[in-house]
């Protein structure tokens, strides 16, 4: 494992001098000892809270001004016609509505619902030859697409682009855990990964007891590569002092988070931190909106510790379907 000396990190310029940022660019030009450093710093972030933004990513701002459009184009629509996409049963794509999902129950915790709705779509293609009907019947679900033009084509773009970005940051992973640069390809080269546009209305009433915009949960998978709408707040991440601390808006980043998988890769080095959304007294009035990439790797990716242990290894797929199914039930 990396050497965990502090070394010089770029900051925020002045939001919020602590939040770690990632230079993706910095990182592909520097040479293997500038890559070295970087990596460290990567591991360091972690081994802590495993929450850092992203910059230097080249995803085109077109491609996030279309899906941003699309998105809040969808959710501004009637209720019946959003429900007319609805999910496949059994399936977690197409439109969840309000009152779906609580999060926090992914965790055995019993909470009312999240005060969300969600579009869902997963992968682009099914990879020749997968015959398991629980992929088939979940993962590889068809997403039902709105009849909005230009949405799946923005969608689309956007998951393509979220795809590449997230191979980049498991590339960073990967050196960060003194690992070869390539090692975890054959774990995601037919990746599961989902995207979900998330809008969290305005509310009107006071929320139930114990009921957030979004309930304290970890994520399932090995990144989540988030963006806030610009300029949001109420995204909180649980620090390793036990305090909730409000994630900042940060122009032109994407935030990440590691998720179990990741955890579960590195023996529990990298902490899946626990996460919520919660609605600050000047947001009660505004809805907000996000997008998640939830990068999962292949169905099939059997994730061991990389540190040898011998545990049962878990199968990428049902232990996404499981979560959800907690989640959702
Ligand atoms: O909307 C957000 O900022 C975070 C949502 C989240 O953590 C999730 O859906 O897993
Ligand atoms: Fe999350």
């Amino acid at each position: 494992m990396p050497d965990l000396k502090e070394t010089a990190m770029p900051k925020t310029d002045t939001s919020q001098p602590d939040f770690p940022l990632l230079d993706l660019a910095a990182f592909a030009a520097a040479d293997a000892s500038g890559k070295a450093k970087i990596a460290a710093e990567v591991d360091r972030i972690c081994v802590e809270t495993g929450f850092l933004a992203v910059t230097g990513h080249g995803v085109p701002q077109q491609v996030i001004d279309a899906i941003w459009a699309k998105a809040r184009g969808f959710f501004d629509l009637a209720p019946e016609v959003k429900h007319r996409v609805g999910p496949v049963p059994g399936a977690p794509y197409g439109y969840l509505g309000p009152g779906t999902e609580a999060l926090a129950k992914s965790r055995g915790e019993d909470t009312p619902p999240d005060l969300k709705e969600s579009f869902n779509g997963g992968p682009l293609s099914i990879p020749p030859g997968e015959t398991d009907p629980d992929a088939l019947a979940f993962c590889y679900a068809p997403t039902p697409w709105p009849d909005m033009p230009g949405f799946r084509a923005a969608w689309c773009a956007y998951y393509t682009e979220m795809e590449a970005l997230a191979v980049r940051i498991m590339e960073v992973f990967a050196v960060a855990l003194n690992l070869p640069q390539d090692h975890f390809t054959p774990f995601i080269d037919t990746p599961i990964s989902a995207l979900r546009a998330l809008n969290y209305p305005a509310q009107d009433s006071a929320p139930k007891e114990n009921q957030l915009r979004a309930g304290a949960h970890t994520d399932y998978g090995s990144l989540t590569i988030l963006l806030p709408e610009p300029g949001s707040r109420g995204l909180e991440i649980l620090t390793p002092e036990g305090d909730w601390r409000g994630v900042p808006p940060i122009d032109g980043a994407f935030v990440i988070n590691i998720g179990d998988l990741m955890t579960l890769w590195t023996a529990g080095r990298w902490t899946s931190t626990l996460h919520r959304v919660v609605t600050p007294p000047d947001w009660a009035t505004k809805r907000r909106m996000s997008l998640a990439f939830f990068h999962q790797p292949n169905w099939h990716a059997k994730i061991t510790p990389l540190s040898g242990a011998a545990t049962k290894p878990v199968t990428s797929g049902p232990y996404l379907m499981s979560k959800f199914a907690a989640a959702n039930g």
